[in-house]
């Protein structure tokens, strides 16, 4: 597995192998024995999957706060999207900032964003498939929203998206201003 660091410290671009033959490939996707050799410990508890029919459908900027953050192994199953994940520990020198990853079912490239960040994507084909693997339960009263064009933060989603598919959560969700975050920084 190929492994590589993002600006945001803890946000990690993996990039497993794929063994080809005449019938396509294989891939082990996630093998925590093999994570934990790179420092990568965590006891994923949940996966999930989402289909977003239209190009251009935005999920996100999505976190859950403590007791029940989540770490998450994201991945692309099916089309293509731009994964986002924003720094929202206090303190962290990269707070507020974000980056961007294209994660496609071609790329088979995976994002392993860490508690204490936002997570989000815009899909990039019709009938996108996103899967990801969390490392706590889903908790509806510990879950929360920031705005995903929220000009304090920024993100370049690659495309207009002044039209985009929302769930009426993010249509509705908080400025970046009000918010609050529940993550501190420590450095490592
Ligand atoms: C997240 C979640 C949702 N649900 C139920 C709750 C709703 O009835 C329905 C849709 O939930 P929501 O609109 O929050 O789904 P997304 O907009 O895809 O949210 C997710 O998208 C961003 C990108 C994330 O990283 C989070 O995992 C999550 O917030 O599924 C569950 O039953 N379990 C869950 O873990």
């Amino acid at each position: 597995m190929e492994i590589s660091k993002t600006k945001l410290d803890g946000v990690l671009l993996l990039t497993p192998k794929r063994h080809g033959d005449a019938r396509g490939y294989f891939c082990e996707t996630w093998n925590k024995a093999r994570m934990a050799e790179q420092g990568l410990d965590y006891d994923f508890v949940q996966d999930n999957q989402s289909l977003s029919a239209e190009v251009g459908t935005v999920r996100g900027l999505h976190f859950q706060s403590p007791p029940h953050a989540q770490a998450k192994l994201v991945r692309c199953g099916r089309g293509a999207l731009l994964d986002v994940a924003v720094d929202i520990r206090k303190g962290s020198p990269t707070y507020g900032q974000w980056i961007s990853e294209e994660l496609s079912a071609e790329n088979g490239r995976q994002l392993l964003i860490p508690e204490g960040f936002l997570h989000g994507f815009i899909t990039l084909m019709p009938d996108t498939e996103i899967l990801y693997k969390c490392n706590d339960y889903y908790s509806p009263e510990c879950d929360g929203a920031v705005r995903f064009d929220d000009p304090d933060i920024g993100v370049d989603w690659g495309s207009d998206t002044s039209g985009a598919t929302l769930s009426t959560k993010d249509a509705n969700a908080q400025s970046f201003a009000d918010f609050n975050s529940p993550f501190e920084w420590t450095a490592s």
